[in-house]
């Protein structure tokens, strides 16, 4: 049994999940700015809420987690102080909105509408005084905290903490975000023009999820779980 105490995974899940409200409907984000936060008014009840160990995601000083769920775009509205927004890294599939000031990141989206998550955006709910936001329910790109630098000594302490939060430790997404992810690549390979799947000699096909990754040429031996993560995730394979 892995030694969990004085493991710390965020603030928000360190001392217990709070459960979210079945009739809750959203409620309004600022930044960590005293002068002019930014404020987003994200007008409905989140899905998926989960800790993210990758890189990419804003995580409070000191924590080795995000805390991100997801939220229809639709219901999503900047309110205040929109000017001091400015996108961290337009090249990635997730277009992360952060304050310039303070840094912190009040919305990610996705703007590719061949992308599996395209009509979600991302959010920190931990920004917004509101109680009743879904609760957390697992925990993704876990080994990818070792990126950040956490040593690889600590991670069985940190999955063993996340098991006893009830956040399952997943180093990619949930199993069932996985197979929506799989499935829709799958409707998308099956759509694609038989000749281009066919002809190990055809030029490489333009990839439709994300823009980042350089296209693979069909035909080249590389699996579909590996196109589905470069075209999900925008790096190679992990
Ligand atoms: N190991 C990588 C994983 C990055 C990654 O794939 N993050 C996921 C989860 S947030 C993703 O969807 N990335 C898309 C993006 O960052 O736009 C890291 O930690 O930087
Ligand atoms: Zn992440």
């Amino acid at each position: 049994m892995a030694n969990t105490e004085g493991v710390l995974i965020h603030p928000a899940v360190d001392n217990g999940i709070r459960q979210g409200s079945p009739d809750f409907s959203g409620g309004v984000l600022s930044c960590h700015c005293t002068d002019k936060p930014v404020k987003i008014r994200v007008g409905a009840q989140t899905a998926h809420n989960h800790v993210c160990g990758c890189t990419k995601c804003w995580k409070p000083e000191g924590a080795i987690f995000s805390q991100v769920a997801v939220v229809s775009r639709d219901a999503v509205e900047v309110l205040e102080n929109g000017d001091k927004l400015e996108i961290v890294d337009t090249q990635a599939p997730i277009q992360r909105y952060r304050c310039r000031d303070c840094g912190v990141h009040m919305y990610g989206r996705i703007e590719n509408q061949d992308h599996p998550f395209y009509g979600l955006d991302f959010v920190h709910t931990e920004l917004s005084g509101e109680q009743g936001w879904s609760a957390p329910e697992f925990a993704a790109f876990v080994s990818s905290v070792i990126e950040s630098g956490v040593d690889p000594s600590r991670m069985d302490g940190i999955r063993g903490r996340l098991r006893e939060l009830g956040l399952h430790p997943y180093d990619t997404l949930s199993p069932p975000l996985m197979d929506a992810i799989a499935t829709h690549v799958a409707k998308q390979s099956a759509s694609a023009p038989a000749a281009a799947s066919q002809n190990a000699s055809a030029a490489p096909q333009q990839e439709t999820v994300t823009s980042s990754p350089p296209p693979q040429p069909a035909g080249q031996g590389e699996s579909l779980f590996g196109r589905l993560l470069s075209r999900l995730f925008g790096g190679g394979q992990r």
